[in-house]
């Protein structure tokens, strides 16, 4: 079994109210005349995404229209939000309204002039990683001060608007409440950023989960290699993950928490070496420098109590150091 090293009693110092959303969330339900669609940006597995107006002052905002799933899915990420909203670098959650015909929860949030990450990360300076990536921690050391796992960090889910230079961390829909002992579905997160604690069902793990999918996006833009552990399919994942960290090293992980490859991997996994990170160096990848590489391989570790926190990552050397 394991234990958070950090936040361990978020929840249990706070109110039942607080954590417990199967009895349900009060609901201070808006007007959904008060908002009108623009068009659509974008459709997930539980929702569809419309840029829209409040009519009331004329200001843009974003309506996510919930899909139907089931309510406690729905009442979790209601809960998550308003614990969270108007925390630091916390998309701002405006309004709850009721879809008239369907009557399934659409929640307006504020805009945010995301650009692309496939065309913004390859323009990212070490300054820019600096300032864009300590504001991705600061949401992320929030969220888990307040006893909430995200479960879903990738690139997607992190909007970025380069003029304003505002970052806001989005999609609360697979996030969860942190409980010491508790076993949480590994079926979370998006398959390049899946943790191995997900992949070789390790079901009590925490926060440290968010720290594994940000080592990923970081290591992607230093080596230039979008993403950097691209699996075909969830096994095949762990796979990749294993030819870059090591097969006997992920065999002395799964050994720490007496856990055994799942029969899945009997006829792919290969014996890998462990890949030292200068292997990623090229004469293109000039923000590979000692200190970021120091700083993903860090993150990038089996064994998520090894990993560095949110906080320690913003106080790693890489963000301390100047760079022009
Ligand atoms: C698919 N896309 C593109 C931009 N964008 C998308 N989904 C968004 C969500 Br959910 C929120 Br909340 C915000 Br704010 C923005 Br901006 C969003
Ligand atoms: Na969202």
């Amino acid at each position: 079994y394991s234990i958070a090293k950090v936040y361990t009693d978020a929840c249990e110092k706070r109110p039942q109210e607080y954590w417990d959303y199967e009895q349900g969330v009060t609901i201070e339900w808006g007007k959904i005349q008060n908002y009108e669609i623009v068009n659509k940006i974008g459709r997930g597995k539980y929702s569809e995404v419309f840029s829209g107006k409040c009519v009331n002052n004329d200001k843009s905002c974003v309506i996510k229209v919930l899909k139907p799933v089931k309510m406690k899915k729905i009442y979790r990420e209601l809960k998550i939000l308003t614990n969270l909203t108007g925390g630091p670098n916390i998309v701002e959650l405006y309004d709850i309204v009721q879809d008239r015909d369907s009557k399934i929860p659409a929640l307006i949030f504020e805009e945010v002039r995301n650009v692309d990450f496939r065309s913004l990360y390859p323009t990212f300076k070490l300054h820019d990683i600096q300032y864009y990536f300590t504001q991705l921690l600061i949401a992320l050391d929030y969220c888990h001060s307040m006893g909430i796992m995200h479960r879903d960090v990738k690139p997607q889910n992190v909007m970025i608007d380069p003029y304003e230079r505002k970052l806001r961390l989005i999609d609360w829909g697979l996030a969860e409440f942190y409980h010491p002992g508790v076993d949480y579905n590994v079926r979370v997160a998006s398959r390049y950023h899946k943790g191995p604690e997900l992949l070789v069902n390790l079901n009590q793990y925490d926060y440290s989960l968010d720290l594994w999918s940000v080592g990923c996006m970081l290591a992607a833009i230093v080596f230039k290699r979008e993403p950097f552990f691209k699996g075909s399919t969830n096994p095949d994942q762990l796979v990749k993950i294993a030819a870059v960290l090591g097969t006997k090293e992920l065999l002395a992980y799964l050994d720490k928490y007496g856990l055994k490859l799942p029969s899945e991997y009997d006829n792919i996994m290969r014996d890998f070496t462990r890949k030292p990170w200068e292997h990623f160096i090229t004469p293109e990848t000039k923000l590979a420098i000692p200190e970021m590489v120091n700083l993903i391989d860090n993150l990038l570790r089996y064994d998520h109590q090894e990993r560095l926190t949110a906080k320690e990552t913003m106080n790693h050397v890489f963000f301390k150091t100047k760079y022009d």
